[in-house]
C-alpha cells in the first residue's frame, strides 16, 4: 500500500519518553504539525509485546491513534551492542528497569562486553505513522558507532553517554543537540518518513 501523506492539523506523538517526544518536536518543527504528547492527552502505555523494533513502533502508533481518533506518530528505538549479539535491542529501555536506571543499564553493557576487541554498536529508530483506521506507514533509521566507557556527557538521554558514532570523537551526551540531529538513527528514520509522507 502507497504510504499515506500527513497534510497537517493536529498530531500524537506517540512516546512516554521526554528525551525522544523534545527530539521527534523538534525534527517535525519545520511541517507546521499541532503536536500533542500521549502523555499531555493522557494515553496508556501500551505493553510492548512486539518481537521486533518495526512490531513495537506500529503497535504504539495504533493504539494511539485508535485512542485519540488523530494520527499518532510513534518510535520504537535502541541499541544494538555486536559482542552481545544485538542486546539490548528492542529491551533497551527493559535494561533500564521500572526506574529507568540508565546509569545501571550503562554499566551492564560495559560488564557483558567484557575485554571483547569489537567495541562496534548501532542506534536503530523505528519510526511508524499510524491514522485511527489503522494504516500505518513505518522506516527504519540506524547510526553506526562504538561504546566507550566511561559515560561522558549529559545532553541527550538514554544510552547517549557510553555511544560514539563513527568518525567522531565526542559521545552522543557531548554534542550539541544539532549535531546529534545532523547524524542520528532517528533523524535517519524521520528523513524517509518525511519524503514519504510529509513532502509535496
Ligand atoms: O516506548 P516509548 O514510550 O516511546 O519510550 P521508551 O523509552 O520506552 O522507548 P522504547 O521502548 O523505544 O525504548 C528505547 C530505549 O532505547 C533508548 N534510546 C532510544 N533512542 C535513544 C537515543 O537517541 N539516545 C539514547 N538512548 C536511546 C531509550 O532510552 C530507551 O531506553
Ligand atoms: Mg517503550
Amino acid at each position: 500500500m502507497a504510504p499515506r501523506r500527513f497534510g497537517g492539523g493536529r498530531l500524537v506523538i506517540a512516546s512516554h519518553n521526554p528525551g525522544k517526544v523534545g527530539e521527534i518536536a523538534t525534527l517535525l518543527g519545520p511541517f507546521g504539525a499541532d503536536v500533542v504528547s500521549a502523555a499531555t492527552l493522557g494515553l496508556p502505555e501500551p505493553e510492548e509485546t512486539g518481537a521486533s523494533f518495526v512490531e513495537n513502533a506500529e503497535l504504539k502508533a495504533r493504539a494511539a491513534a485508535r485512542a485519540s481518533g488523530l494520527p499518532a506518530l510513534a518510535d520504537d528505538s535502541g541499541l544494538a551492542v555486536t559482542a552481545l549479539g544485538g542486546a539490548p535491542g528492542i529491551y533497551s529501555a527493559r535494561w533500564a528497569g521500572p526506574g529507568k536506571d540508565f546509569d545501571a543499564a550503562m554499566a551492564r553493557i560495559h560488564a557483558e562486553i567484557g575485554d571483547s576487541a569489537d567495541r562496534s554498536a548501532r542506534f536503530v529508530c523505528v519510526l511508524s505513522l499510524a491514522w485511527p483506521d489503522g494504516h500505518c506507514d513505518s522506516f527504519e533509521g540506524k547510526v553506526e558507532g562504538e561504546i566507550v566507557w566511561p559515560p561522558r556527557g549529559a545532553r541527550g538521554f538514554g544510552y547517549d553517554p557510553i555511544f560514539v558514532p563513527v568518525g567522531g570523537a565526542a559521545t552522543f551526551a557531548e554534542i550539541e543537540p544539532a549535531a546529534k540531529h545532523a547524524i542520528s538513527h532517528r533523524a535517519d528514520a524521520f528523513r524517509q518518513l518525511v519524503a514519504a509522507c510529509f513532502a509535496g
